[in-house]
């Protein structure tokens, strides 16, 4: 994706069009049934079929393939150094992107299929909002307008987690965040469990970042993953997808009187259309700019989107 590279042959990646990479689905050994299909467009009613079978597929297949082929090392490996080796170890995909490019989709549609490979059958998924640190925290430290930025999560409590789940400990809590609150929920908690695959969605998981005290000697985030996924689209696509989801909270769970965006159902719709795009362009398009899109290159595979979600381009990572 880097043209200049690529005209000279020194791209670590390696391209696909739409059709050349939907091609690579050819031999997938099982098709999907009605029913997970049905399930599958239960995850979005907006994700087509052919989106399903003509990217996700190919794309669960080779992760299956990478899979196999860890799984496979960590048994030579348990061989090698003997039986009071560590047990499980999940193999990690993290999922990186803007704000309302469609990872928590992605990573949704994902966990289903890679949950009919027979060498994976249990697939979990964390997304980072539940590491962002509550509310009152951002509001002390006057980075409630920096939401998402690198600064608004517990980082070390995100690298606590990603070394537990890394070292085979079972059950790993994580924390969960509200939509809805707009805020972490305090009382609850996501438990992974020895899982085959553990999925890990967020704008920060491709960053290198280290917690701001003590930071010398620990790892980056995206150290941990096994396998590493960037979903992109055009700015301005990205704006329009945005204001399309808020106008359409607006419509929605906005309307309960307890959400944290309530005020916004009671607005005209022209004040509601500025209001999402102001926050977009304040905070989600400079975080975009400033910390998410410079980790695309770090990506072992990038999904490029138009503008109905459908993924026009793909580009693997080769060296
Ligand atoms: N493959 C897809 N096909 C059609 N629509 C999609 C697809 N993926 C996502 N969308 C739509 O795009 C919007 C954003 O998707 P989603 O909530 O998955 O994004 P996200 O990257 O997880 O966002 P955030 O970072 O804000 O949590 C939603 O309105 C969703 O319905
Ligand atoms: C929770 C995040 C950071 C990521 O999902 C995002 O959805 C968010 O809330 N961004 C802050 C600005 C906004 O309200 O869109």
């Amino acid at each position: 994706m880097d043209m200049k590279l690529d005209s000279i042959g020194l791209s670590p990646f390696r391209n696909f069009s739409r059709a050349e990479w939907a091609a690579l689905r050819a031999d997938t050994p099982q098709p999907l049934t009605p029913e997970e299909i049905a399930r599958l467009q239960g995850l979005n009613d907006r994700l087509s079929l052919a989106e399903i079978e003509e990217i996700y597929l190919p794309l669960s297949r080779l992760l299956s393939i990478y899979v196999a082929a860890t799984q496979k090392l960590f048994r030579a490996m348990q061989k090698f150094l003997g039986p009071e080796q560590a047990g499980k170890m999940p193999y990690i995909i993290g999922v990186a992107g803007s704000v309302a490019v469609g990872k928590s989709t992605t990573s949704r549609v994902l966990q289903a299929l890679l949950g009919r490979w027979a060498n994976t059958p249990k697939v979990a998924l964390v997304t980072t909002d539940g590491f962002l640190l509550p509310n009152a925290v951002l509001e002390r430290e006057g980075l409630m307008q920096k939401k998402g930025f690198p600064e608004s999560y517990d980082l070390p409590a995100l690298l606590h987690f990603l070394t537990d789940i890394k070292a085979g400990r079972h059950p790993v809590a994580a924390p969960i965040y509200s939509h809805f609150d707009y805020d972490v929920m305090p009382n609850e908690r996501v438990e992974v469990d020895q899982p085959d695959i553990l999925i890990v969605e967020g704008l920060n998981v491709l960053q290198t970042s280290r917690p701001p005290k003590d930071g010398k000697g620990i790892p980056f985030v995206s150290d941990f993953f096994d396998f590493k996924i960037y979903i992109d689209a055009d700015d301005a696509i990205l704006e329009r997808w945005y204001v399309e989801r808020f106008m359409r909270l607006r419509e929605t769970a906005f309307r309960d009187p307890a959400a944290y965006f309530h005020r916004y159902a009671g607005i005209s719709e022209s004040e509601a259309d500025q209001t999402a795009r102001s926050i977009w362009h304040a905070i989600n398009r400079v975080n975009l700019q400033e910390n998410i899109l410079p980790t695309r290159q770090r990506a072992d595979l990038i999904l490029r989107k138009g503008g109905d979600h459908e993924v026009e381009a793909v580009a693997l990572r080769k060296l």
